[in-house]
């Protein structure tokens, strides 16, 4: 059993208390320590973008058993700017959260929401999506941001790769990243904070061992793997891990981030990740499709018009525990906000509980067994 101290190092509050690996996978259970809690890994964080996260309260996610959520940098500083949130009081005082906070720092949302935009040395420009302003983003201007907004961990501003990119564009871009991850711990002053840097590389093997041993060597408290989860087949976003992981502290968290559904999060897990986060579960809940561990139902669907059943027989959530599907696809056709609340629940539990479940293997020394069970009956 690997158990990991975490040394006492400055700034660190995101602190590795214990990775359990699990046969020959590099599976680990943790525990992670913030300011407003200690949280167990593997983790997924339900993704709240605008300091909410869509259709469910703070309290409905306690109850769900979320631990840490996520919000965005990029959009709260467009609005309604980061200023006003510290004058709130923070982000957890502004939406009322008392659980764990990670801020990405803008790094992905620029560059997919922001058109026309410009990437320098400095930073990127970009039009705000809202009101078509030009604004700029640079790692002091993201960390001051993140700063203002109070949350537990925030990231380092990076570019996020497009994919397919060229070699040479993957490579000058990651060394890049890399000296913004140095501009971001420069500018990071806000003792009880965790700052992480993001690794990227593109899909290039030799580009992400070197952006995961550059980023290792600026010792920061953990450590997100970006620029993946960008339409790239999944056997490379595998590959992808299989070259990262291996390089980096085995008693700090790894994220990978904007990942997203079971059957990525079970392979994840085995290559060695703790934390996952992606607007997926929420997002397709919005649209009426509930996540399941034999795959997608679509409770919109004709089909269940009389199914009387809930979503998930064996689900504890509260929309499995009380309604039907022939009632959550009634009021998704009257386009009933409960309805979407309904479905929103239920998915958020099924991956918060889908990563305990992953949790409890792990501890039990059962995870490749968990692995290929769920496997064999996830259809993608
Ligand atoms: N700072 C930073 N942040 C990131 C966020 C990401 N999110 C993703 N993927 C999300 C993909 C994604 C997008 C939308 C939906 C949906 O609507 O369902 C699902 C998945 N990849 C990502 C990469 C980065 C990155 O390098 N740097
Ligand atoms: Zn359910």
């Amino acid at each position: 059993m690997l158990t990991c101290a975490f040394a006492g190092q400055k700034k660190v509050l995101a602190a590795y208390e214990e990775a359990v690996k699990c046969g020959y996978s590099g599976a680990r259970a943790g525990r992670l320590h913030t300011p407003h809690g200690v949280f167990d890994t593997p983790m997924f964080m339900p993704v709240g973008t605008q300091a909410t996260v869509k259709a469910v309260s703070p309290r409905e996610l306690k109850e769900m058993g979320a631990q840490i959520i996520l919000s965005n940098t990029y959009h709260l500083y467009l609005r309604p700017g980061t200023e006003l949130v510290a004058e709130a009081g923070g982000l957890h005082r502004f939406m009322d959260w008392d659980g764990g906070i990670l801020t990405d720092s803008g790094g992905f949302q620029v560059f997919s929401l922001g058109p026309l935009r410009k990437i320098t040395e400095e930073g990127a420009a970009f039009r705000s999506h809202i009101d078509g302003s030009t604004q700029f983003l640079s790692p002091e201007i993201a960390i001051k941001a993140q700063m203002n907004l109070g949350a537990d961990i925030i990231m380092a501003f990076d570019e996020c790769i497009p994919y397919p990119a060229e070699y040479q564009y993957a490579k000058l871009s990651t060394e890049r990243t890399t000296r913004w991850a140095e501009r971001s711990q420069k500018a990071h002053t806000r003792s009880g904070q965790a700052l992480f840097a993001i690794v990227q590389g593109g899909m290039y093997q030799d580009l992400r061992r070197v952006s995961a041993n550059d980023l290792v060597s600026l010792d920061f408290p953990g450590y997100g793997i970006g620029g993946l989860s960008v339409g790239e087949p999944k056997p490379v976003m595998y590959e992808m891990l299989e070259q990262t992981v291996p390089l980096l502290p085995e008693n700090k968290p790894r994220y990978l981030m904007g990942v997203g559904t079971p059957d990525c999060l079970v392979e994840a897990v085995r290559y060695g990740i703790d934390m996952f986060d992606c607007v997926f579960p929420t997002r397709v809940a919005r649209n009426g499709t509930a996540m399941t561990k034999s795959g997608r139902l679509v409770v919109k669907n004709a089909a269940y018009a009389k199914d009387f059943l809930p979503i998930d027989e064996n689900c504890g959530c509260y929309a499995c525990q009380n309604f039907s599907r022939a009632y959550i696809r009634h009021l998704l056709k009257a386009d009933e906000i409960f309805g979407l609340r309904l479905t929103t629940i239920h998915n958020l539990y099924f991956l918060l509980d889908f990563t305990k479940k992953m949790r409890q293997a792990i501890l039990e020394d059962r995870f490749l067994s968990f692995r290929e069970e769920f496997l064999a009956q996830y259809c993608k």
